[in-house]
């Protein structure tokens, strides 16, 4: 197995408050991580050291063997746009823009031509069951749909880590779950690694391994919650 992500032993404290206390955790290169714990335990505030987000005060967090707490903000920002995917509890897609304009979106950003960037988006449209759902905007679409339309933002440049905090947090069960088969079916077949926050065992029953973070720091439970 290769380790494509890792803390080693970060902290990090917003001013008094203690986020991270020495958390360290290491992601196999395709596997799907369930990070779990408390609220305000410090499981987003970890997700944004491993994807270059923020800086650790302390420690080390490691990408494909490079420092990235030793990178300055372009190339920690040029690491997200080229290898990362992100994916939030509210899609935040882009408003004014079409669905498969917001899906296209960091292709643009990679300097694909949109002409391109279009055509690669719209086979995420029949793939995830959004068929004819391409030129709506954020506000025509329900919250499932726009869920699943971010899910194709963030997969679409196949990325090699999607990062994805809360990704079902605002949607019923149902419609969680459908999204949840849909991010991990995609991100296998095209091997990307998927670091998932989550405070629901159900969601976090589709990862192949869990870390759990308490205070600011982390522990990985061994595989045994394979998905379903
Ligand atoms: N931008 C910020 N400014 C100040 N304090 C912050 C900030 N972000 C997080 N914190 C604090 O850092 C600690 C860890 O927060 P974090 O959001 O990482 O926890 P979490 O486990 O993701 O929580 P939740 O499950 O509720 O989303 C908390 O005490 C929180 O209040």
């Amino acid at each position: 197995m290769t380790t494509v992500i890792e803390a080693r032993d970060i902290a990090l404290a917003f001013g008094e408050t203690p986020a991270l206390r020495g958390a360290s955790l290491s992601v196999q290169a395709g596997e799907v991580l369930a990070v779990m714990g408390p609220s305000g335990s410090g499981k987003s505030t970890l997700l944004h050291c491993l994807a270059g987000i923020l800086v650790p005060d302390a420690g080390e967090v490691l990408f494909d063997g490079q420092r990235v707490d030793r990178m300055g903000e372009a190339q920690r920002s040029a690491l997200r746009r080229d290898r990362f995917g992100f994916v939030f509890q509210f899609g935040q897609l882009v408003p004014e823009l079409t669905a498969e304009e917001n899906v296209a979106l960091p292709l643009l950003l990679n300097g694909v031509r949109r002409g391109s960037a279009l055509a690669q988006a719209r086979p995420w449209f029949a793939r995830l069951g959004l068929d004819g759902l391409e030129r709506r905007r954020s506000g025509e679409l329900s919250g499932g749909q726009a869920q699943r339309v971010a899910l194709a933002r963030g997969l679409v440049a196949r990325p090699q880590v999607l990062f994805a905090d809360e990704p079902t947090g605002a949607l019923d069960s149902l419609t969680g779950e459908q999204v949840m088969e849909l991010m991990v079916t995609s991100a296998r077949e095209q091997g990307t690694t998927v670091i998932l926050v989550t405070h629901e065992p159900r969601v976090a029953s589709y990862a192949d391994r869990e870390a759990i973070v308490r205070d600011g720091q982390a522990r990985t439970l061994s595989a045994g919650s394979v998905a379903p």
